[in-house]
């Protein structure tokens, strides 16, 4: 049975990059998706936005919805302090394998806990089964159209406080207009866009960060 391009994308870590190294582990893959196979990681072009809100507000608990290959897991559980952790959240078991040993190459493991299930089931989860109060910081980029749902599923499940931030990516590429619509008319969360472009494409998409209010 032929292997799957994730497969090949770990396995081209695994021969290249240096076990340990967080940032060896995404430039290798950042390589092989720009230069062998397009894949859906948000890449090192949307990774510097990434880097930067998680560096402004330094999350004790985050939490990311679609883990995909562990590119972005490891991407922000190389800049979480002593003590902090990331909630990373996949549907698909093949990917979730995938990740786990990325992760764990990448040496992070000790940051991230990897959570399989779909996110309307995992996120009612996260205070009782996995001893969450509140989360400081969110990485949305699952079901685009789950984005909104889920926002309002996190509000409900009271897991979002006074400054917690949500980074949604693909809100131009694919695209996400439910929660563009939902998150930018809603008073109780602070947006601010930020253009760039599609991963490993000259293919404009966007970030958007909304701050909740409270
Ligand atoms: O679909 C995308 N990401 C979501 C897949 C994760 C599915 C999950 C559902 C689910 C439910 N519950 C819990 C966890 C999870 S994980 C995606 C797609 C593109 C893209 C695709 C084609 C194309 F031509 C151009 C761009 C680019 C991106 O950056 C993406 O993120
Ligand atoms: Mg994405």
């Amino acid at each position: 049975m032929n292997q799957s391009k994730e497969r090949r994308i770990l396995n081209f870590v695994l021969q290249n990059a240096v076990r340990g190294d967080p940032c060896s582990v995404m430039e290798t893959i950042d390589k092989y998706c720009s230069e062998k196979e397009w894949a859906m990681n948000v890449g090192d072009v949307k990774g510097v936005i990434l880097d930067k809100t998680v560096e402004e507000i330094n999350p004790k608990v985050a939490l990311e919805l679609g883990t995909y290959c562990g590119y972005s897991a490891v991407r922000i559980a190389r800049l979480l302090k002593a003590g902090a952790c990331l909630l990373t959240v996949e549907f698909n078991p093949e990917f979730a394998a995938i990740a786990k040993q990325m992760i764990e190459f990448a040496g992070v493991q000790d940051k991230v806990k990897l959570l399989e299930g779909p996110s309307e089931v995992i996120i009612p989860q996260l205070k009782k089964k996995y001893e969450v109060d509140t989360l400081d910081f969110v990485f949305v980029d699952h079901w685009k159209d789950r984005y909104a749902p889920d926002t309002i599923l996190l509000q409900e499940c009271s897991l979002l406080r006074k400054g917690s931030v949500l980074l949604a990516d693909n809100i131009i590429f694919p695209g996400a207009p439910e929660f563009v619509k939902y998150i930018r008319n809603n008073p109780r969360f602070q947006c601010s866009t930020y253009p760039s472009y599609l991963e490993y494409m000259k293919v404009q998409d966007a970030m958007e960060k909304a701050v909740f209010l409270g």
